[in-house]
């Protein structure tokens, strides 16, 4: 008997991991589909270059490589070029890490360090330092770290009538606002030499300073959208996929809480669910939005109302089973209070929740996140994908709304797939977060996962809310599998996410 009932259990193993590996690979297929229809970006912002950059660190890429290959291939390009003087000004950033590699690979000239050695502000341009130090002790590279542009009138002086190369390694994709002193001095000298020495060469090393004329740039990876004309692209080992997978770059470019901000300016999210079958749905995702923004709001009927007596929510009730098209104007009042809704969970699934789903959102024109029952009973037939919705179905759910790929420019709001991999994507985006396990099928956390992208949605945009929520969400639900096995709850997965975060802020 035993041995039958040990059989049983390894058939039933096989067909769910043969079905887990066929959606697995189904979902491979509709991913490898998306990147095909959602046209690849020839030119990224600094930011989303920053995301690209410290999601190749996610999958492996150590930056002091990428530092490496960036300032061995800004060699290559001026080694060649007859000169009688080397500079290099570098900044504290990375791209002043890179500024120290080129002058490495040169072997000679005079690197300007724009601030002191205890400002850089990185482990690897740091190293880059101390290794330059070295060799300034020996051989010909000199060292200078200046805080005023005073400090290099003399290479000015001596730059007017020489044949010499000056390389910007001073602000890259980290640039922030206004150019500050002294490089705005600095970039303003430095054009005023090229006017009047016609052999002065300048590079600028992935993006140009400020309002600096470079005579060529060279930029990584992809050409950024601030680069001037002349930028050339160069590869330094960064792999296509760290544009598609959700890494922690994505959770570093999430808007950090400003230590001065005052209630309510970090996220106001309206969770509108619940009926008379379902109170758990839409507390799970208060609960989770709770652990992001500053006020959650539950509104829901009676049976919801009146079990909750959780003080961190406001709580707004409407008479009845299940929310309805009477409830439409009130839900759209209380709405006007909140950044963003959440709406679906535990909706329950019929002609009242059909009614006042579609009326709301017809009348509605701010962020919604609608999950769970909400998506069933859309009507799709009449419908607009705005980009102030993100969506987050299951497979199932995923099939009644009936995207139709081939109209991918249609599809304005932001999906998240949920699956073994989810897959994150709109009409101009598409990537896969990998984080997350079996243990995320229990039922539940997907409204956890509704009310934490309702809670990022609040402050930052759709797609990158979307992807930091599907990420914070598995890897805490991978936290968990370490810790417990698969037995934890969707309450369990609340309470780790503040780990998350502070692993990555
Ligand atoms: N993209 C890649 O794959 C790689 C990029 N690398 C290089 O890294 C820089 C980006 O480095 P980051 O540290 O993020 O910032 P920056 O060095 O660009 O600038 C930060 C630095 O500049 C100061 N600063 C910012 N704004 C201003 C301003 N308006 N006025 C004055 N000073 C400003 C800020 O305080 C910092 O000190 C990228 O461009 C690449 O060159 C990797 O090394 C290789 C891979
Ligand atoms: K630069």
């Amino acid at each position: 008997m035993l041995k039958h009932y040990i059989c049983l259990i390894y058939i039933i193993i096989n067909i769910v991991e043969e079905f887990s590996i066929k959606f697995c690979g189904e979902i491979m297929e509709l991913f490898n589909i998306l990147k095909e229809k959602i046209k690849e970006k020839e030119v990224v912002t600094p930011k989303e270059m920053a995301i690209i950059d410290d999601n190749a660190e996610f999958l492996g890429i150590p930056k002091i490589l990428l530092m490496e290959n960036a300032g061995k291939v800004v060699y290559e390009e001026i080694k060649d070029i007859e000169a009688e003087e080397y500079v290099i000004f570098c900044g504290t950033g990375n791209n002043g890490g890179d500024g120290f590699v080129v002058a490495r690979h040169l072997g000679k000239g005079e690197v300007v360090l724009i601030g002191k050695e205890g400002e850089i502000k990185t482990y690897e341009a740091r190293e880059n330092f101390k290794i330059l130090k070295n060799l300034a002790e020996f051989g010909n590279i000199k060292i200078r770290e200046i805080r005023i542009a005073e400090e290099v009138e003399d290479i000015f002086e001596r730059l007017k009538d020489k044949k010499a190369v000056v390389v910007d390694a001073m602000i890259g994709t980290g640039v922030k606002g206004e150019l500050r002193e002294p490089f705005k001095t600095i970039v303003n000298k430095i054009n005023e030499l090229k006017k009047i020495n016609k052999d002065l060469f300048v590079v600028s090393v992935d993006v140009e300073t400020g309002n600096l004329e470079s005579d060529l740039t060279i930029t990584f990876y992809k050409r950024k959208t601030i680069n001037k004309e002349n930028a050339i692209v160069k590869e330094i080992g960064i792999p296509k996929e760290a544009e598609y997978v959700v890494g922690w770059g994505d959770l570093k470019a999430l808007r950090k809480r400003d230590s001065r901000s005052h209630k309510g300016q970090n996220g106001k999210v309206l969770i509108i669910g619940g009926s008379r079958d379902f109170f758990g749905a839409p507390i799970l995702a208060g609960l989770a939005a709770s652990k992001i923004a500053d006020l959650v709001g539950i509104l829901s009927v009676d049976d919801v109302v009146d079990k909750l007596n959780n003080p961190e929510f406001i709580m707004y009730r409407v008479e009845g089973d299940y929310l309805s098209s009477k409830h439409v104007d009130y839900a759209l009042d209380v709405a006007k209070k909140y950044d963003v809704v959440v709406l679906g969970n535990g909706f329950g699934v019929n002609d009242e929740t059909k009614a006042f789903v579609n009326e709301f959102l017809l009348k509605y024109d701010k962020k919604a996140v609608i999950d769970a029952d909400a998506i069933k009973v859309i009507d799709y037939n009449n419908f607009k994908f705005s980009e102030n919705y993100v969506f987050t179905p299951h497979r199932k759910e995923f099939e009644y709304m009936n995207i139709d790929l081939n109209n991918i420019e249609e599809i304005k709001s932001t999906i998240v797939l949920k699956g073994k991999y989810d897959i994150i994507f709109n009409a101009n985006n598409v990537k896969i977060n990998k984080t997350g396990n079996a243990g995320l099928t229990k039922g539940g956390t997907g409204d956890v996962l509704a009310g934490l992208i309702g809670a990022l949605f609040a402050v930052n945009d759709a797609f990158i809310s979307a992807c930091c929520g599907a990420f914070i969400n598995g890897y805490a639900g991978d936290l968990l599998l370490k810790e417990k096995g698969y037995c934890f709850t969707p309450l369990d997965l609340i309470e780790k996410i503040p780990n998350v975060l502070k692993i990555f802020e």
